[in-house]
């Protein structure tokens, strides 16, 4: 069982994320840890902070000379603006008269409509959103994109899985519905939204570009994609062992991320079933070898992958802290006010592509080590090809 979790807040001196249940023998280094974090900071529409901060990483443990040894693989992202935030996020107490002199200390009362701020406050007993959004903060997406490094690894290593990611939508612009789905990152990581379609990227951009003159957000949509995904990943026998249940609660954990569609999802509910679904043809040679003649349901049926490309979509809603602010109320009189508005992202839907993959890589891992097992990556792969051949003379 793949099982991880993340510890830290956005202005903290770190977060830090532990994964547990891989094999050992999986080469990553921190370098490639680094590379996926720095993609993450990327697109067009991030905030200033993204330009200044930078992700300090270290390896705690479960590593030995650039390979898991089958440990927990626990890593540190340090945030190298903590310096600033010290006395206001420190853990130990911190003077009173202190604090009053800080003037980033001052209690945010204004909860903004869309951010977890106000229920935040509410369910946990604060007169101050402070430490609401501080671990309500998309930052915490970092430590998850460093634990998605070693997992998109293993996939590689041990079953030849590649994940992709691209931007199909930012606000009313999108790709041309019927567009192939980009087959590597090479296209999309190069295009400033992270989409791989030039023309449909020109309006994305201008989308932004607009939002952001008028002090106003935007969201959009990712899609992510597993090509080499043996068949019969996840199973059908229980609804919690569904790869598709797995991997959909895994996207919505996302901040902001609010919808998930499988293939062509809500598309495919509006069609009748003679053009819904993917119909199978035999390949050349023995066994149970298929192709599918189309791509509707997103490479799984049944809770399981088919063998086609995994195809999900992630829907996130426009960043909720504008500069031109939402009505709300100050919490500490009851009045009417503005919500807080502090220096923030107009859209990050190209970063949260990036998280989506590492999402996607943590369930496959899982969902690949139940059905193959292996302590080390060497055994596993031999496992899953060993399956993979008695498929071919079934
Ligand atoms: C990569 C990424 C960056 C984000 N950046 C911001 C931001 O700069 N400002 C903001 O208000 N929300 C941002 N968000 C969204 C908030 O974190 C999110 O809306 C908030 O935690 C409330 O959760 P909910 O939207 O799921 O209800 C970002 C989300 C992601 C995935
Ligand atoms: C720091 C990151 O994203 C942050 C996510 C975020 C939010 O509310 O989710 C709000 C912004 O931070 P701040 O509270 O400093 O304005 C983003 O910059 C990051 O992605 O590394």
């Amino acid at each position: 069982m793949v099982r991880w979790l993340t510890a830290g807040e956005s202005h903290g001196p770190a977060l830090v994320a532990t994964v547990e249940g891989l094999p050992a023998g999986i080469a990553v280094t921190r370098a490639e840890i680094g590379a996926e974090l720095a993609r993450r900071r990327l697109g067009h529409g991030r905030g200033a902070r993204m330009k200044f901060e930078r992700d300090e990483i270290e390896l705690l443990g479960g590593m030995r000379h650039g390979v898991t040894i089958g440990g927990p693989v626990s890593i540190v992202v340090r945030n190298t603006e903590w310096p600033k935030w010290d006395r206001v996020m420190s853990p130990d107490p911190v003077d009173a008269e202190e604090l009053a002199g800080l003037g980033r200390n001052a209690p945010l009362t204004r909860p903004r409509p869309g951010h977890a701020d106000l229920a935040g406050m509410q369910k946990y007993g604060f007169d101050d959103a402070r430490p609401v959004l501080e671990r309500a903060s998309a930052r915490e997406t970092a430590a998850r994109v460093a634990l998605g490094t070693v997992a998109k690894a293993l996939l590689q290593q041990a079953y030849g899985i590649e994940i992709v990611s691209h931007v199909v939508a930012i606000g009313a612009a999108e790709v041309p519905p019927g567009t192939p789905p980009p087959v590597s990152l090479a296209a999309v990581d190069a295009d400033p939204v992270r989409c791989a379609d030039p023309a449909a990227s020109a309006r994305m951009i201008a989308e932004i570009d607009a939002a952001h003159r008028d002090a106003d957000t935007l969201g959009g949509i990712v899609e992510v994609l597993a090509y080499g995904c043996p068949p019969g990943l996840g199973s059908y026998v229980h609804g919690d062992r569904r790869l598709d249940a797995r991997i959909a609660a895994e996207l919505m954990g996302i901040q902001a991320i609010k919808g998930v569609e499988f293939g062509d999802g809500f598309l495919t509910a509006r069609r009748r079933g003679s053009v819904a679904h993917d119909e199978i043809e035999p390949l050349e040679g023995p066994g149970m070898r298929v192709r599918r003649s189309s791509d509707r349901a997103g490479g799984v049926e049944g809770g399981m992958t088919t063998g086609e490309p995994l195809r999900v979509r992630a829907a996130m809603k426009p960043i909720s802290t504008l500069s031109r602010p939402l009505a709300t109320i100050d919490v500490a009189t009851g009045d009417p006010a503005v919500a807080i508005a502090q220096r923030s992202d107009v859209c990050a839907v190209p970063a949260a592509g990036v998280v989506a993959e590492a999402m996607v890589a943590l369930v496959l891992a899982g969902s690949a080590l139940e059905k193959f097992g292996g302590d080390s990556v060497e055994e596993s792969r031999r496992n899953c090809e060993a399956y993979l051949k008695s498929l071919a003379v079934r």
